[in-house]
């Protein structure tokens, strides 16, 4: 068994109202701490299928008034049938703006109650406990909130900031290994914007010592929280870095292929198998732009590949992704917009690539001859 640091880490994230990301294994009694003072009712957004944790959580919260509003599984959660069915239940229970939301979930959960609590009342307070690897390094975190539309991933959304993340690494004990490893995606993906360090840590760690218990899972988790929580200090709301940094769309990197990919398979490839997909591509074309170097190319699919994430993909045709990247958030009328890299760590901008290097960058991805 590995003996686990008593101390829980604290990550301050500045924000307009600042909050802590708390991180280590059995702080789930922290809870009550990161609501705000005199909250009497709760309201608990939690999958179905989280069902065991859900009792000995609410459980944390006695003596105060706990509603739950149990929701589907994964991206079924994020739509808007399932916010206004949330919206219903907060209006039945009178739910005010001195109650909070608590969120018991993955990043769908995260996603859909952040902007149940975002949404209602024009904005009540929210925690965030993420159950998965992902939520915890990236989706919990930043205050991007959001569902799906039938024209493609998060395109309805808001920025709501939490007022607290309680990442408890014992909840990682259940999780399903794919889901884990799904999760790494977007860490490996702050390894190549901005931490380095990252991605030493995957290529020297045996990929079946990454479990819940291990300690450099743990310093993995730290270490993306804290990429997000400095890029997303610098750029809230995504308006723009300063010079020359892609400022909070840098956090987007890969994922301009990945929503694609996801919306292609209606929802059945995990999130961070995309991004990691998305991540090859983007190095592809900044390699076709003339940036990056081909053996930072191979690196993302070495460090991709190492956790044991899809570093190839074919299962669609190249038009289809195309249409839907048109309406990704960082296009601009017709010209799309990439987060590339000019080496590890130097994140730029690429504005309008030509249409035979994004087909050809697909066809790289694709593992096809001649690309
Ligand atoms: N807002 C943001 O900044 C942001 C960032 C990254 C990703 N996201 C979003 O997050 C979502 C992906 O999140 P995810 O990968 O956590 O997926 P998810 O929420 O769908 O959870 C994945 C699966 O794991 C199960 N699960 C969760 N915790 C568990 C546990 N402790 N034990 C057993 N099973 C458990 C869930 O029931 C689900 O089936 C996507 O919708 C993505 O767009 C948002
Ligand atoms: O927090 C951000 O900013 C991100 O871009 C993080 C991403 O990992 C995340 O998947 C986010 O939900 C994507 O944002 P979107 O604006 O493209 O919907
Ligand atoms: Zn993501």
């Amino acid at each position: 068994m590995t003996e686990h640091t008593a101390t829980p880490t604290v990550i301050p994230v500045t924000a307009a109202a600042p909050y802590d990301v708390v991180v280590g294994h059995g702080v789930l009694d922290r809870l009550r701490g990161l609501l705000p003072a005199g909250v009497q009712r709760v309201a608990i957004i939690t999958p179905e299928s989280l069902e065991d944790l859900l009792e000995p959580f609410a459980d944390l919260l006695e003596g105060l008034d706990v509603i739950v509003l149990q929701v589907p599984d994964g991206e079924e959660a994020k739509n808007w049938e399932v916010a206004a069915a949330c919206w219903e239940s907060l209006g039945e229970e009178g739910f005010t703006r001195s109650d909070a939301v608590v969120t018991l979930g993955g990043g769908a959960t995260t996603d859909l109650g952040g902007f149940v609590a975002a949404t209602w009342l024009r904005g009540v307070a929210v925690v965030h406990v993420p159950t998965t690897v992902l939520a915890m390094v990236d989706a919990a975190v930043g205050g991007k909130t959001g569902i799906n539309t039938p024209a493609g991933k998060n395109l309805v959304g808001s920025f709501h900031e939490p007022v607290g993340v309680l990442c408890d690494l014992a909840l990682l004990e259940t999780l399903p290994r794919a889901e884990l490893v799904a999760g790494l995606g977007e860490v490996v993906k702050c390894g190549f914007i901005a931490d380095p360090r990252i991605l030493e840590l995957v290529e020297q760690t045996a990929p079946e010592e990454l479990t819940a218990g291990s300690p450099v899972l743990r310093e993995l988790v730290e270490r993306a929280i804290r990429v997000k929580a400095e890029v997303v200090a610098g750029d809230l709301k995504e308006t723009g870095g300063r010079d020359g940094h892609p400022g909070r769309e840098v956090l987007n990197y890969g994922h301009t292929l990945a929503h694609a990919i996801e919306k292609a398979t209606d929802y059945s490839i995990r999130h961070g198998e995309a991004v990691a997909l998305g991540c090859v591509f983007v190095a592809e074309l900044a390699a076709r732009a003339g940036a990056l170097a081909p053996e930072v190319v191979d690196r993302h699919r070495a460090a991709f590949g190492r956790v044991g994430l899809p570093t190839s993909w074919s299962g669609a045709d190249f038009d289809t992704l195309l249409a839907t990247m048109r309406v990704d958030k960082k296009a601009r009328g017709n010209q799309l917009r990439f987060v590339v890299l000019e080496d590890l760590a130097r994140p730029v901008v690429l504005a309008g690539p030509s249409e035979d290097d994004l087909r050809a960058s697909y066809a790289a991805l694709s593992g096809l001859q001649g690309s």
